[in-house]
């Protein structure tokens, strides 16, 4: 029976090196596809043809009598690949007249990732953090566009940067933005200003497929270029009529924002070495659907019959999810504080 076993074993690790060997094939020949992209421009994610590679796939898989989901999961990893494949050839320069972008940053993956897509691109690009503001001699550089990703307390600090830039100077905004600093900024920059809301972690370092909302600030076509350069790396754009967001994905946020935190903070008082994953980072509709998927009365069982006071631990949590709007509401300086004493511990 071993040496049955055996003579299966070799013919799959056979079997395993063909596949490696197809990979790498299939591989090479869409690095030529990415070289053409590159120098054409064309965007990295083509879904239409992602969609009949899948149909025509699944159509081999069912007669085969080969799971489906193997095959969506095979094929959408691959891919995965070949975005990553394409990434490494560079991207069309759209707009050859920008000769100097700026981003300013609060340190966040968001604008060094911006940076590496632009120099990608062939861009000039420089990276500031707001605090390095006075660096920046204005004539020097000669900006044609500035992008700026930070939170808005640092962007009140940099209003009369702002304030000095050329009309010319195309201004991307790539935060959440309040209405207060929005008013102010197309008060004080005459030029052109676009809206980015990015719907990705903000530890993604692949944007293929990655959603990004936009809103026009003013002055459309003088930033159009912008749009069509994202379009090449593969994000999917949505351009939305006003920065009204949906109070289900702002309380999602919220919830995230909160499940870290309370995370944060049980680390430091109780030094949990257990490695929880942080509960909403992955949330998504996939998630959702299962929940949905399942008998409600499983949901009801586990919340009373699991724990006999899990009645009182979810309240408990309840009153910290009081205290923490409270001090986001009215008193940022615990939330800055306890924040800071709890980076710590991550660094
Ligand atoms: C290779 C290409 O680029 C991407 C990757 C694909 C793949 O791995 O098969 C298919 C479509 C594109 O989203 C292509 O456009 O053909």
């Amino acid at each position: 029976m071993v040496s049955e076993i055996l003579s299966l074993r070799n013919k799959i690790d056979i079997i395993d090196k063909n596949i490696i060997n197809l990979l790498s094939k299939r591989l090479n020949l869409v690095s030529k596809v990415g070289l053409i992209k590159s120098k054409y421009g064309i965007p990295i994610h083509v879904p239409k043809r992602e969609k009949s590679i899948i149909k025509s796939r699944f159509l081999i898989a069912d007669k085969l009598k080969i799971s489906k989901k193997l095959i969506k999961d095979l094929m959408s990893r691959i891919m995965y690949e070949s975005y990553l494949k394409e990434y490494s050839h560079g991207f069309k320069k759209v707009n050859c007249n920008i000769k100097c972008i700026i981003i300013i940053s609060d340190n966040n993956y968001t604008g060094i990732l911006f940076k590496k897509m632009l120099q990608l691109s062939k861009y000039n690009v420089y990276l500031f953090k707001p605090k390095e503001i006075n660096k920046i001699n204005i004539i020097k550089y000669k900006i044609d566009m500035i992008i700026i990703s930070i939170s808005n307390e640092s962007l009140k600090k940099i209003m009369l940067f702002i304030l000095k830039l050329s009309k010319n100077c195309i201004l991307v905004n790539l935060n959440v933005i309040s209405y207060k600093y929005l008013k102010l900024i197309l008060y004080i920059h005459k030029g052109p200003v676009l809206l980015l809301q990015p719907k990705f972690n903000s530890q993604t370092y692949n944007l293929t497929k990655k959603k990004i909302y936009y809103c026009n600030g003013r002055n459309f076509k003088y930033y159009k270029w912008f749009l069509k350069q994202m379009k090449i790396w593969g994000l999917n754009i949505i351009c939305i009529k006003n920065l009204n967001f949906n109070n289900d994905e702002i309380f999602i946020n919220f919830l995230k924002i909160f499940i870290n935190f309370l995370y944060g903070l049980n680390k430091i008082k109780k030094k949990n070495k257990s490695n929880n994953p942080l509960l909403f980072n992955n949330f998504n509709l996939k998630d959702t659907i299962l929940f949905f998927k399942n008998n409600p009365n499983f949901y009801i069982d586990n919340i009373i019959f699991n724990k006999k006071n899990i009645i009182l631990f979810i309240e408990s949590y309840c009153n910290k999810f009081k205290k923490f709007i409270y001090s986001i509401k009215n008193n940022q300086k615990i939330f800055l504080k306890k924040f800071n004493k709890i980076n710590k511990l991550f660094l």
